[in-house]
């Protein structure tokens, strides 16, 4: 049954999401009856424990992962209806993926890496928006370089320039201060936020940190595979204190 509303004209939105992992005895409801909008041009954070579900949702509202009932809604598409050729022309022009690992190709430098999605979809880059990410990412002197000769900051906003070139409708990011120092950290995070102010992004991110959500301007509390609660303009203080209550909770 579905216990809450959700913003129809929310970018991306999970209605009653379900995912049960095996069968039987060994399945495991990992999402059960989530409903949850992300607004546009907002940058939310999914916190919980671990194991809560937070990984599992962003999986299956990227249309990284089959839910098992409920909708996945991107814009007005319910990922959970579509075909595996969708989802993937679907995952490369309408989402940006920014990952704790990079995940960026080796062999590339760092533009032929920025370009690929859009080459790959048949899109012409624009180079205004390709200016202005590698500029306000300090990345211009870096682009011919490959990712090996590259620290870890770098990679990330390359990544992130990745995941922006296309103007995707939504960016989601894993973790994606979880392989660097604080320092590249937090420019990884203003950029981000900046993004959302400046150009309109949509920003769902799961984190650990709740020095990293403080950048968000939410934050959804997830527990036991459910929304347990959400933060407007959270700080550090106040996603500590909601941490340390679910974890009592228990
Ligand atoms: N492929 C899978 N097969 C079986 N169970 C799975 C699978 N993936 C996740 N799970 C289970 O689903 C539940 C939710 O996992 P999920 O990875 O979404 O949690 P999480 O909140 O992202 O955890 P963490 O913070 O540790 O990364 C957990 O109990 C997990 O063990």
């Amino acid at each position: 049954m579905q216990t809450q509303s959700v913003d129809t004209l929310a970018a991306v939105a999970a209605v009653d999401l379900v995912k049960v992992y095996g069968s039987g005895d060994t399945a495991v409801r990992a999402l059960d009856g989530v409903t949850v909008g992300f607004a546009r041009a907002q940058f939310t954070a999914i916190m919980g424990p671990s194991g809560s579900g937070k990984s599992t949702l962003m999986h299956c509202l990227a249309g990284l992962d089959t839910a098992t009932s409920g909708q996945a809604l991107l814009g007005g598409t319910d990922l959970t209806k579509q075909s595996d050729k969708v989802l993937t022309k679907v995952r490369r022009e309408r989402i940006g993926f920014v990952f704790q690992a990079f995940n960026l190709l080796p062999q590339l430098t760092a533009a032929q890496n920025i370009m690929l999605p859009l080459e790959l979809s048949g899109r012409r880059p624009d180079p205004h928006l390709y200016g202005h990410l590698t500029e306000s990412l300090g990345i211009t002197a870096r682009l011919d370089h490959r990712p090996g000769e590259l620290s870890g900051g770098q990679q990330q906003r390359v990544a992130i320039a990745r995941a922006l070139m296309s103007r995707p409708e939504v960016v989601f990011a894993d973790e994606p201060t979880g392989n660097l120092d604080s320092r590249s950290g937090a420019e990884v995070l203003l950029f981000l936020r900046n993004s959302v102010r400046e150009l309109g992004q949509t920003i769902v991110m799961v984190t650990h940190d709740p020095s990293a959500a403080a950048y968000a301007d939410r934050v959804v509390l997830l527990a036991d595979g459910r929304v347990a609660g959400e933060l407007d303009r959270p700080d550090i203080t106040s996603v500590s204190d909601a941490l340390q209550s679910l974890a009592v909770a228990r």
